[in-house]
């Protein structure tokens, strides 16, 4: 875990050796306590060098540990002992030196960093604090306002910004172990009292009441109900008005805070599930590291529209070549006009130049026979997407990949007007494409494993969060959105004003409830769905009670909006009122009161208090059954891929893990019982009977929701 040797005659260098990435698990712990305790008492050793192997410095704590209880040595008495120690010590800093990693390279008396390395203290994002120094010992370093910026955000930094925050010593482009021997051997004999950072003094700004206030509001708006960022505000500013050990006290109680509020482990679970969905798997046994995927050098993009654009804007800036396409010249223009300024913009903001040569614009599908790939961007109409993609079963080459960005049409369908249905699978990005980070991949059917490896292969070069889903309507993520939304809709009905129910919500930790999310989205884009798929309209059957259709219950009140030309944020007036079209400031509208009163009078409903609490369950929990139906129609392969879906594409707070884990942490025997009485109360609401999964799963115990998978494998697998 820890390799010994001796190099240049005197030089003790420490070798992390904990791969992937070095973590500091127990093991590693105990072989750099005993490694340290050899060079210390080794006359022959004169200096130290710590450096991981592989070119990564330290990953930091071993995360999986954290899950159970402390085995093996405390990491804060083993960086004490390197920092109390009377021979310099240098870190040789490869790769990355994050959380522990960074608090080791703290205590070393010298830090030399690669030019590629990056350094940061991420544990806010995962739901905890430096809690081995790092919280005490960044401040006294590099002072309170840029230390408090790097603890509250996790940011990883360069080398070269480390170097100007006076983090790092040396950068170098050479091999850093062999320069941090060399460096280790010049400072033999220099003191090292200046050198220990945690008997520095921290710089402390006359104004810390107002900066650490400020700090406090900004992570509270930005992070509504999250524990982690306050407590790191807490530990800073004990590192700037305590002596170091009394700080550290105070860093170990909000680090136990942390630890019990179920917050840490819900990052912890996101952290995980994130990394596992990339691992997919299909039912022909083809896997995510038994299938290799092409490179996309070319590909082509159908329709410019809003999720065009952004989808071209992805591509041209890891460098593929995209060609545009629209149907008329207007559109046309002004689709190149968006995308040249989203991409200029973006490149501004990363500081490189705009990778404008990439893009072609055309108007004829023929431009597109050498592509590798194409995303078809069409409105969501399947008439019009079977006769794209005919014409590009025609036009491009037989090993073209055809891909479509639809939102929940069936794959499938366009596949078979393919001439090559094994090509075929669904990319569903999320709109704004080039900031979301969620892409959906559709696995059809008749889809091959190279194209779903070529399809998450692309997601993840384009820096998406790519999760494989199976092929049913609104595939995992806007098939869980129906009975949510509807949810809330039927909430109005009962009771509620908009206003009361995003406030529920956004005190659950949504940045923004379900009506101004929809606010934001624009209320048409439904509207024309229900239309299509018959739920309203002059197609809507005079006989249909007017809150039934399909046979189920029906709440009218969205499209009664929509009749009023209210859409949303860009005509000013939707669930709320704004003070002109494109502004962002909802307000209560009373004309959307006066509406809701008149309709439950009309249908003779008395509205009654609803509590929040209500709001919550029947909002959250119907929308986690539905995930568990999934999870049964083998249309995911397991809940973290749910929950990665609904933390990346729907901004599930993360301080709640997902749909999945929320419900898991609730305990599924209690969200049975209230799914039970809620059905019991909605008998007409199919959606609020609970799913066969769910209470397979009280049945057996309520297992982790790790463990759920061994309870779905047996059912069949889309995946
Ligand atoms: C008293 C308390 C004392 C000390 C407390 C210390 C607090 C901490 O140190 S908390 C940990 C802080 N560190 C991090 O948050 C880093 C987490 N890791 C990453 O950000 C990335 O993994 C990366 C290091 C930047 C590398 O990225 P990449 O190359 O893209 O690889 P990944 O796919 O992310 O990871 C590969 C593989 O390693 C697993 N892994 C990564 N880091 C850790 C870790 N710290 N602990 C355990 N496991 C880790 C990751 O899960 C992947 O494994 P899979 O099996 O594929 O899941």
């Amino acid at each position: 875990m820890a390799r010994y040797e001796l190099v240049k005659r005197s030089v003790a260098l420490i070798t992390l050796t904990n791969p992937p990435v070095n973590a500091l698990s127990s093991p590693v712990r105990h072989a750099i306590a005993k490694s340290m305790e050899r060079a210390l008492s080794d006359p022959k050793v004169t200096a130290v060098v710590i450096c991981g192997e592989n070119g990564r410095f330290c990953g930091g704590a071993d995360i999986r540990e954290f899950a159970g209880p402390l085995r093996g040595p405390p990491l804060i008495p083993v960086l004490d002992a390197i920092e109390a120690g009377r021979k310099p010590v240098v870190a040789a800093i490869e790769g990355v030196a994050l959380g522990g990693g960074f608090e080791l390279a703290l205590v070393c008396h010298y830090r030399i960093a690669h030019s590629k390395a990056r350094l940061g203290l991420p544990e806010v994002t995962l739901g905890i604090l430096p809690a081995a120094g790092g919280s005490q010992r960044l401040p006294r370093l590099i002072g309170i306002p840029a230390a408090l910026e790097l603890i509250t955000t996790g940011r990883h930094i360069s080398a070269q910004e480390a170097l100007k925050l006076g983090i790092v010593d040396q950068v170098t482009d050479q091999n850093a172990c062999e320069m941090a021997v060399e460096f280790a051997l010049k400072s033999v004999g220099k003191p090292l009292s200046s050198r220990r950072v945690s008997m520095l003094t921290t710089p402390c700004p006359p104004d810390l009441d107002a900066l650490l206030e400020a700090a406090t509001m900004q992570v509270k708006k930005k992070a509504r109900g999250v524990m982690a960022p306050l407590a790191c505000i807490q530990a800073v500013r004990a590192a700037a008005t305590m002596p170091f050990s009394k700080g550290m006290k105070r860093e170990s109680e909000l680090m136990t805070t942390l630890f019990n509020s179920g917050q840490a482990q819900a990052f912890q679970y996101c952290f995980f599930a994130q990394r596992t969905a990339g691992k997919w798997t299909l039912p022909s046994g083809a896997q995510w590291n038994n299938s290799k995927p092409r490179e996309i050098r070319s590909a082509a993009v159908i329709g410019l529209g809003t999720m065009g654009r952004g989808i071209v804007v992805s591509l041209a800036r890891v460098g593929i070549s995209v060609i545009a396409v629209e149907s008329e010249k207007k559109l046309l223009e002004n689709g190149r006009q968006m995308v040249i300024g989203m991409l200029e913009r973006d490149a501004k903001r990363r500081g490189v130049s705009a990778s404008l040569n990439l893009l072609n614009f055309t108007l004829s599908l023929q431009d597109l026979k050498d592509v590798d790939l194409v995303i078809e961007a069409v409105f969501e109409d399947m008439a019009l997407k079977k006769r794209v993609f005919q014409e590009l079963s025609k036009v491009c080459r037989p090993t073209t990949l055809l891909c479509t960005n639809t939102s929940g049409l069936d794959v499938d369908a366009l596949a078979g007007v393919t001439n090559r249905p094994h090509l075929v699978a669904g990319m569903h990005f999320f709109s704004p494409a080039h900031v979301m980070k969620l892409l959906e991949v559709v696995c059809g059917p008749r889809s091959s494993s190279e194209t779903i490896a070529t399809a998450m292969s692309l997601g993840k070069k384009m820096g998406k969060v790519s999760v494989a889903v199976g092929n049913c309507p609104g595939f995992v993520g806007n098939r869980m959105l129906k009975p949510y939304l509807d949810q809330a809709t039927f909430l109005l009905e009962e009771g509620a004003t908009p206003e009361q129910i995003d406030k529920a919500l956004e005190d659950f930790g949504f940045a923004m409830g379900v009506f101004r999310m929809s606010d934001l989205a624009g209320l048409d884009v439904g509207w024309r769905v229900r239309k299509e798929s018959g739920l309203t309209g002059p197609d809507v059957d005079s006989k249909n009670p007017p809150r039934r259709r399909q046979g189920h219950r029906y709440c009218p009140i969205p499209d009664m909006v929509c009749e009023q030309g209210r859409f949303g944020q860009k005509t000013g007036r939707g669930w709320y009122m704004y003070d002109k079209p494109g502004d962002t400031n909802a307000k209560p509208d009373p004309l959307i009161q006066n509406l809701l009163e008149t309709y439950r009078s009309r249908y003779g409903i008395q509205p009654r208090n609803i509590s929040d609490q209500e709001i919550i369950e029947r909002c959250l929990f119907v929308l986690a059954n539905e995930g568990f139906r999934i999870l049964e129609d083998g249309m995911a392969a397991r809940p973290e891929d749910i929950d990665v879906i609904y933390l990346f594409g729907y901004a599930f707070p993360r301080h709640r893990g997902g749909p999945m884990f929320y419900v898991s942490m609730v305990g599924l025997e209690r969200v049975l019982e209230r799914l039970e009485y809620y059905h019991q109360a909605h008998p007409d609401v199919p959606h609020l009977e609970p799913s066969a999964l769910l209470k397979k799963l009280v049945a057996c115990g309520s297992p982790p929701v790790q463990k759920w998978r061994e309870y779905i494998k047996t059912m069949h697998s889309h995946l």
